[in-house]
């Protein structure tokens, strides 16, 4: 017996590589856990490449991107159980291999060229995978990835050219997710009211089966 619906919302911070996805996510990871903003939170990030090479979840490594590839099937053997009790914070340039069902927000950060450039520039990144990236960023790709896979009432784009930008935008997505507990609340209660009766009643039947 499980519950059908999530207590937390589960969001995707996705972008193109050096847009600030990590960053800002560590910070809303922060600002989740050590202020009075939401007691009940308790939210789990993933970085995805992090994760994925934890927890084996790998098929290859891809020579002419010096980068590891990501076995999608089991990353999401992997993550799903887990989504589907909500409160997760995926990091990911990818966001288009979870089902729709297990999302509530996709926050795609945009960043302008030049200052990508840098960033990329001061990762030791080779100016192929630069250039790659650049363009990808131009074309929109990661933002086109997700009106392809989910709703876009459910998509926001952010820019995350600046400190400021990256700070005002953790405290939009941290409203968004206290917004959201806020709504959900009572159809949550009322379910997990149901749940528990539910419960109740399967265990007396269990125990009054046992004394038969
Ligand atoms: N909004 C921002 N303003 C200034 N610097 C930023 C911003 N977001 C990220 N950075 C810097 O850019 C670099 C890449 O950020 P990171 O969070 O690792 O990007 P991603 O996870 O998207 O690859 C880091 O050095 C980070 O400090």
């Amino acid at each position: 017996m499980s519950l059908k619906r999530r207590f937390r919302p589960n969001i995707i911070i996705t972008g193109t590589p050096g847009c600030g996805k990590s960053t800002t996510c560590e910070l809303l990871m922060r600002k989740l856990e050590s202020d009075n903003y939401n007691k009940d939170a308790e939210y789990s990030y993933f970085n995805i490449s992090e994760y994925a090479k934890e927890n084996k979840l790998l098929e290859g490594y891809d020579e002419s991107r010096k980068s590891h590839i990501i076995d999608e099937d089991k990353l999401l053997d992997e993550l799903e159980p887990l989504m589907r009790q909500g409160g997760c914070i995926i990091d990911w340039h990818c966001n288009d291999i979870f089902p729709e069902r297990l999302i509530d927000l996709v926050v795609v950060l945009r960043c302008d060229n030049g200052k990508l450039y840098d960033r990329l520039n001061k990762r030791g990144y080779h100016l192929s995978k630069i250039q790659e990236n650049l363009d990808a960023e131009i074309m929109g790709i990661v933002y086109q990835d997700a009106l392809d896979s989910y709703v876009q009432e459910i998509i926001i784009e952010l820019s995350s050219d600046s400190i400021q930008e990256m700070e005002s935008n953790v405290e939009r997505v941290a409203e968004w997710l206290n917004l959201w507990c806020n709504q959900h609340k009572d159809g949550i209660t009322n379910e997990l009211k149901e749940f528990q009766k539910l419960r109740k009643e399967k265990e007396t039947s269990d125990t009054e089966d046992s004394i038969e």
